[in-house]
């Protein structure tokens, strides 16, 4: 059985001069071990559309989709308590911009224990145990000294190892990670990919690498997905993609990489013809 098994799943916004379709008919499966890259450029729906399989986008949007099922459970039928239940806890996402991503008023041992109390049995001195090894296993020195500082205080890699700290918490069996290295300067980015790629090595997890960058798909994913405006373009166990791919758009996003720079300048997905390619 799949870990997470979508199939049709559409996004729509009603915005002042109408609904927009941020989502169109995205088909999706992933398995426990596996890692699946989601790859397209800015605003082409990779955040919508995972945002809708953890429930939460606002109430402006309309989720409509044929099947959408963690484990086996319907995500579509469960009422928002039982959801709540896998949220956070079976399924655990971070994002763009960690520093904003945490809460600047608690300290950030505060905001590990809460998502530990929330979601098992551990009592407070426990609660308190686990959160020094979670900052000790995403490499924060002193760790017991660091659960006591404001997210202010961190650097924007410290802070995101700690919402990798808050996601994994409760051993996940599918991270999403939403362009978690977007926000950080280049060495940085380097160890928070190794991070993840490690802990999802360890623990067995499923793991949905959002991005636009076709370098961290190289080096993270077993299978790919590429979208362009909300559509499904072409999906590919990873070699293929790069060795063989099929539409426009991917050729597109390849050639932008700078090992495959020919000319002056790099082309961008502007100089590709892309109306009506897969
Ligand atoms: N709450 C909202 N109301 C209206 N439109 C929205 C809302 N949230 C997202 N959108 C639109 O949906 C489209 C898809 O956005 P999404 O954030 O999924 O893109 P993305 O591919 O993840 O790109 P990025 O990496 O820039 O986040 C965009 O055009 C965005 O403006």
């Amino acid at each position: 059985m799949a870990l997470l098994e979508i199939k049709n799943l559409s996004v729509g916004f009603d915005t002042s001069v109408g609904l927009f379709m941020a989502v169109q008919g995205i088909d999706l499966t992933i398995d426990s071990r596996e890692v699946l890259a989601i790859v397209g450029e800015s605003g082409s729906g990779k955040s919508v559309a995972m945002l809708a399989v953890m429930g939460l986008l606002p109430n402006t949007a309309t989720v409509t989709a044929d099947k959408m099922t963690f484990e086996g459970r319907d995500l579509l039928t469960m009422s928002d308590s039982e959801r709540r239940k896998i949220v956070g806890k079976d399924i655990a996402m971070i994002f763009q911009e960690p520093i904003a991503s945490l809460n600047p008023c608690f300290t950030v041992g505060f905001q590990i224990m809460e998502t530990l109390r929330q979601h098992t049995s551990l009592g407070k001195k426990q609660r308190h145990e686990r959160a020094v090894e979670l900052l000790r296993l995403v490499g924060i020195n002193d760790a017991a000294e660091r659960l006591s500082a404001y997210p202010h205080q961190m650097s924007g890699g410290q802070c995101q190892r700690v919402m990798i700290a808050i996601a994994i918490a409760c051993n996940p069996k599918l991270l999403i990670a939403d362009e978690p290295t977007t926000a950080l300067d280049v060495t940085i980015q380097k160890q928070i990919l190794d991070l993840l790629m490690k802990l999802q090595e360890r623990h067995g997890m499923g793991l949905i690498m959002i991005t636009h960058d076709m370098g961290v798909v190289a080096e993270t994913a077993d299978r790919v997905i590429v979208q362009y405006k909300g559509r499904k373009m072409e999906e590919a166990d990873v070699l293929t993609l790069f060795e063989n791919p099929k539409s426009n758009y991917t050729r597109a996003l390849l050639s932008a990489l700078p090992e495959n720079a020919t000319g002056d300048r790099l082309p961008t997905v502007a100089d590709f013809h892309m109306e009506g390619s897969p």
